[in-house]
């Protein structure tokens, strides 16, 4: 275990804050950074258009690490239920750990597969946006998409991985976390097709009781509405190399 207190200031002044003390990096790993011995998993969240996927493959690019986007589990979920019936968010029902059992979802590099048939186009379409929410938030899907992703992420060893709970759920163990923002008005332009949408995600995604979006507590959240992503890049691999030495 280590400190960073010695480059807050550069952090602080480079728009990256940090939230909470706790350093629970266990890990150090085989990874492109050439500082470790084990595994090391880089952990991004924040809320839609804030930059996350883009953010994650640079900063995986730099790294030489491989990338988990996890979305795509959640999207790739949501077009296979989709012709099921969804229950009420707090209900646990058969159906869908029914159809878990009989189908097989999994995701490669950008894509999502479903019972070994990639999905791409699909995972953006209406068809999917408009239960998207509901599937996200529904305890049992939560539940087998975790096992997937963990079970994923050990199988990967180090990688960089995004979502919307990675470093509050998924990965609580992981070296270092980023929590992305952007200017609403920013994420909007950024993300013109989906306009309002994007709100509406948001705040379903913040109020869900099973694993809301939020900042973990030992995050870095990172302000990505004006800086360019070299700079952003640069030094959020700073940190993920500090952060790593000193575990
Ligand atoms: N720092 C940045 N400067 C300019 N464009 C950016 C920056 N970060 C992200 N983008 C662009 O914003 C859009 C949304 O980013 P994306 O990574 O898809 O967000 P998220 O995964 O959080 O939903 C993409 O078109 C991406 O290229
Ligand atoms: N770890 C995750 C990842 C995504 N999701 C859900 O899946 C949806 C799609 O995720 P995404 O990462 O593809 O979405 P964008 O951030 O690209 O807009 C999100 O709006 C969340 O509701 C989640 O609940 N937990």
């Amino acid at each position: 275990m280590g400190s960073i207190a010695a480059v807050s200031p550069a952090i602080l002044a480079a728009g990256i804050r940090k939230v909470g003390s706790g350093l629970h990096a266990t890990h150090s790993g085989n990874s492109g950074i050439g500082v470790v011995t084990m595994s090391l998993v880089v952990a991004i969240d924040g809320p839609g258009g804030s930059g996350k996927s883009t953010v994650a493959y640079r900063l995986a690019a730099m790294l030489l690490l491989p990338m988990l986007s996890t979305g795509l589990y959640f999207r790739t979920v949501a077009w296979g239920l989709s012709s099921v019936v969804l229950p009420d968010q707090d209900d646990d029902t058969a159906d869908i750990n029914d159809w878990f059992d009989h189908h097989e979802v999994a995701v490669e590099g950008q894509v999502g597969l479903l019972d070994g048939r990639a999905l791409d186009e699909e995972l953006r379409s209406k068809r999917v946006q408009e239960v998207l929410a509901q599937v996200s938030a529904n305890p049992t899907v939560r539940r087998r998409i975790l096992e997937l992703e963990r079970a994923e992420i050990a199988k990967l060893g180090s990688c960089v991985v995004e979502g919307r709970d990675i470093g509050s759920v998924v990965w609580p163990d992981a070296v270092c976390k980023f929590y992305l923002v952007a200017r609403l008005k920013v994420r909007l332009e950024r993300r013109p097709e989906e306009g309002l949408q994007l709100l509406d995600r948001d705040l379903k995604d913040t109020t869900r009781y099973h694993a809301p979006l939020k900042v973990a507590e030992d995050a870095f959240v990172v302000d990505n509405s004006d800086e360019s992503l070299d700079v952003l890049i640069a030094r959020m691999g700073d940190l993920v190399k500090l952060r790593a030495k000193s575990c």
